[in-house]
């Protein structure tokens, strides 16, 4: 006998282009009281994983896969799959399990993953895609002119979710939110948007929303509705699964021994800031500072640069890493500006 949805664990997919807030709303999860035992598998594009370190520690469980894109590298699929059933043959069962895809991930493929394959498909329920949006910068990857429109991976993600967190509106005008809006609504009908800033919202709007079950009954619907029939996006299993990132992104992942002198830091940022940064879509960094006794995070997203003490070092070994995705990227450059702030031993 199958199944029925309520015996299943529900599966959230978590995506957004880089940068959106995905690990903001994941640690927002993690930190709320909500009584749930939940697994959080991340997936990250990138040379180097930096995420894990920057997921609150608690007692969900958290899984890391680095070793490629999981909508379009079949080992990194494969391990997506393998990691999901050993979730599923523990003995303590799980009330959800949350999927983070990479900033550049299609999450076609991995919603997928849901009807395919067995037992995940008979264990599992994909509970949504909710697609994270920064209302800042999303203008600037839709209307990207150097990738092939068919393949844009902001626009995909869009059209994907069943929920739209629109993310970031402290850093956008009234005007502003209200013409993202309009132009996410065009691009789906159906997904509810909702704001945020710091992807701080009432989590009952984006788990437990059972939308594959809603979504096949609304395609159903939509289809005996023919005026509307040509409207309908395709749902994850009709979607072709061959895929390629734009190549023109590349990453770029530098590891330094020692600690870093904060104040070269804080100059190089600012050099940053003055650069055009168009290019520049993410940096994330984790860093040990000399005679400090804190783990310090960078993050970057064009030319939105935080950098902040982020939580004692533990038992952790000290490292210095930092991760630059974008076009154009200068490998030595940004090896000799780094190594330049390095504290003096
Ligand atoms: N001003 C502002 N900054 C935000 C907001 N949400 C997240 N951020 C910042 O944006 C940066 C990126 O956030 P992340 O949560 O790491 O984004 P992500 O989607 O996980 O990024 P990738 O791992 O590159 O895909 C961090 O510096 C966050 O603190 C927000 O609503 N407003």
């Amino acid at each position: 006998m199958q199944n029925s949805v309520k015996d299943k664990i529900p599966v959230t997919v978590l995506t957004g282009f880089l940068g959106s807030g995905k690990t903001t709303l994941l640690n927002y999860i993690l930190k709320e009281n909500h009584g749930m035992k939940i697994a959080v598998i991340e997936n990250e594009f990138g040379e180097i994983g930096i995420d894990g370190g920057l997921v609150v520690g608690s007692t969900e469980e958290i899984f890391e896969m680095t070793n490629g894109c999981v909508c379009c590298v079949a080992e990194a699929r494969e391990d997506l799959l393998r990691v999901i059933r050993q979730l599923l043959e523990r003995p303590d069962r799980l009330d959800h399990i949350i999927i983070e895809t990479s900033g550049l991930a299609d999450p076609y493929p991995v919603a997928q993953t849901f009807f395919l394959d067995d037992p995940i498909r008979e264990e599992t329920n994909l509970d949504g895609v909710i697609t994270l949006v920064d209302s800042k910068h999303i203008m600037q990857h839709l209307d990207d002119a150097d990738i092939d429109a068919l393949d844009n991976q902001a626009v995909d993600q869009i059209v994907c979710a069943d929920r739209i967190v629109l993310n970031k509106i402290d850093l956008v005008t009234e005007d502003e939110v209200g013409n993202v809006t309009g132009r996410i609504a065009r691009l789906n009908e159906t997904a509810e948007i909702v704001q945020s800033s710091y992807a701080q919202i009432d989590l009952k709007r984006i788990l437990g929303l059972a939308a594959f079950d809603r979504n096949r009954k609304m395609a159903a619907e939509i289809d005996l509705d023919s005026h509307d029939h040509h409207h309908r996006h395709p749902a994850p299993w009709e979607k072709k699964a061959d895929h390629s990132h734009d190549a023109s992104v590349t990453s770029v992942g530098i590891e330094l021994s020692g600690h870093m002198d904060v104040q070269a830091i804080l100059r190089w940022v600012q050099d940053i800031r003055k650069q055009d940064n168009r290019d520049l879509f993410r940096m994330k960094g984790i860093f040990s500072i000399k005679d400090d006794d804190y783990c310090y995070v960078l993050h970057g997203v064009h030319d939105q640069i935080e950098f902040r003490p982020n939580h004692p070092w533990a038992d952790e070994p000290r490292c210095n890493r930092m991760v630059f995705i974008g076009r154009n990227l200068n490998r030595e450059a940004l090896q000799a500006q780094l190594t330049g702030c390095l504290a003096a031993a």
